[in-house]
């Protein structure tokens, strides 16, 4: 890094399945070409669609975090999912680095990083269940597996937390989310 190099907050992008997190995440960057996406390391099929992630078995993934290849990794919906510490160096000249994270891995991620904000994105509970059967990636007993932990709270000691309502337009939710992100900008 060069002396003085700007570093972005770290922004985590949090809620349940169907909320609609990649495509707000999609979205601000579409907004601000300033704003990065964090690519994730996932034990998905590749080509499963959605997201832009990095395909890995299960054995590399393990191998990558006994290597310390990751910032932060947690099992969910019987994957694993990785975010590599290459997400520091994509920070420098960032307006924010977005990134999607569990709800359980906050705390963590508070942590890990200098400066970590939350997008908290709700949506109505019939509203999930019909994006998620639209979206097609899961099968229908997968997609109830995921409606029944969208209740899930976001643990308690949380620095900052700005929760975006995305059950209408998704435009509005980008510029909602851009205004709540506003007063971070340098
Ligand atoms: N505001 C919105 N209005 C209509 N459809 C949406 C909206 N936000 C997301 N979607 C759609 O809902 C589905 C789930 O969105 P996605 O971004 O994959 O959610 P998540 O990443 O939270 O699981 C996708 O098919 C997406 O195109
Ligand atoms: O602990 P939770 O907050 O419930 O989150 C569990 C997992 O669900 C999401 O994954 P993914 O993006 O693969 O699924 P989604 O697009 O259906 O939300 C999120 O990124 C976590 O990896």
């Amino acid at each position: 890094m060069s002396m003085g190099a700007q570093k972005g907050p770290v922004i985590a992008v949090v809620g349940p399945s169907g909320v609609g997190k990649d495509s707000l995440m999609e979205g601000l960057r579409q907004a601000d070409p300033g704003i990065k996406l964090m690519r994730r390391v996932i034990t998905r099929a590749p080509e499963a669609g959605g997201e832009d992630y990095t395909p890995v078995t299960e054995a590399a993934f393990l191998d990558l975090a006994g290597k310390g290849a990751f910032a932060l990794h947690w099992p969910a919906h019987g994957l694993h999912y990785g975010i590599p510490k290459e997400i520091e160096s994509l920070r420098v000249g960032a307006t924010a680095v977005l990134v999607n994270l569990s709800r359980g891995v906050l705390l963590e991620a508070q942590d890990a990083f200098d400066d970590f904000r939350i997008l908290s994105v709700t949506a109505r509970p019939e509203v999930l269940a019909a994006r998620l059967a639209a979206r097609g990636r899961e099968d229908a007993a997968e997609v109830q597996r995921r409606l029944a932990r969208a209740v899930k709270p976001l643990p308690a000691g949380l620095a900052e937390v700005h929760e975006i309502d995305n059950s209408g337009d998704l435009s509005a939710a980008v510029t909602t989310a851009l205004r709540v992100l506003q007063p971070v900008r340098v």
